[in-house]
């Protein structure tokens, strides 16, 4: 039964994951992608939901309530991501340390990881409804250098930081700790960790470093399309285990992402939204 069910699931999958380039980046608007078949429809959406049935035994359902929102929900969400005149989306500034900091006062989100997990790919790709917001990413790990703030708007600010690890710019620790520790805006920290890897000594430092700050974060599970379902499940499988044993201020439902063909891009939005207060969810079950 088991296996049937797997089997089943994994035959979306693996056809999500086979379109192209060009077709994938139509994905990236939900008008477009509630076109496909259904099956496919609910894992571009709610990558999640579609594993969680195997992850059962691990996930403790009496603590919180998954984030589920309504499609209408992502719709509205998705005009935030849309620029306009009267609402615009920008890079706005960088900095290197606290004393750079930009003067905004509307709700940060910022997006820590190890080089390489991708994080700025995952930025360009919440905005790639508005593709002249230029987001840099590159194959090179330690490409980000710098604190960089794009502003949503008057609702948020999304902050794209360097990475840990392998070429972390030197004075990283220096920058990047005292933001998320002290920044009185940021409202959640982002924690992505790579799927087709899972948890790697640095995610532990920095996962041991947002517990210490004691304020919310919540982990992304980044670069889905690469890895094949039995190495996401045991991955999950101990990042669930950790988040229930070794955490109390982290999200207990981590989010599952492909930047590439827009897996969980469309909930993200919409958890981004709700976060910051920028939309009224319609149903949240
Ligand atoms: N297959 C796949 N590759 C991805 C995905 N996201 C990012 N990548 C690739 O991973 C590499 C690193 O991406 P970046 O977004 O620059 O990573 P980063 O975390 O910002 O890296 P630093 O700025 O160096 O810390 C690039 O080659 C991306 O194309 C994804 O969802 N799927
Ligand atoms: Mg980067």
């Amino acid at each position: 039964m088991f296996c049937l069910r797997l089997k089943r699931w994994l035959q979306p999958w693996s056809q999500v994951c086979a379109v192209s380039r060009q077709s994938a980046h139509r994905l990236s608007s939900i008008l477009q992608a509630t076109k496909l078949p259904p099956q496919k429809v609910q894992s571009l959406l709610y990558p999640f939901s579609k594993v969680e049935e195997f992850l059962d035994r691990s996930v403790d359902r009496t603590q919180f309530q998954l984030f589920h929102p309504s499609v209408e929900d992502m719709v509205q969400a998705e005009k935030l991501f849309i620029s306009s005149r009267s609402h615009k989306i920008d890079y706005y500034s960088s900095a290197e340390r606290m004393g750079h900091l930009p003067a905004l006062q509307q709700p940060e989100m910022g997006f820590i990881g190890r080089s390489n997990v991708g994080k700025s790919s995952l930025i360009k790709a919440l905005f790639s409804l508005t593709p002249e917001v230029e987001v840099r990413v590159s194959k090179t790990p330690g490409h980000t250098k710098k604190m960089n703030f794009f502003k949503v708007g008057k609702a948020f600010t999304i902050v794209d930081m360097p990475g840990y690890g392998y070429r972390a710019p030197k004075d990283f620790v220096d920058m990047v700790e005292p933001y998320l520790c002290q920044r009185k805006n940021l409202v959640r920290t982002f924690l992505l960790v790579d799927g087709n890897v899972g948890l790697q000594k640095a995610d532990l430092i920095a996962l041991e470093m947002c517990e210490e700050f004691r304020r919310p974060y919540v982990i992304i599970v980044t670069k889905i399309d690469k890895c094949g379902l039995g190495v996401l499940l045991t991955n999950l499988m101990n990042l669930q285990e950790v988040v229930k044993t070794q955490t109390t201020s982290c999200f207990p439902q981590p989010f599952l992402v492909s930047s590439l063909q827009f897996w969980g891009i469309h909930l993200l939005r919409c958890f981004i939204c709700h976060l910051t207060g920028s939309i009224m969810l319609t149903n949240t079950s």
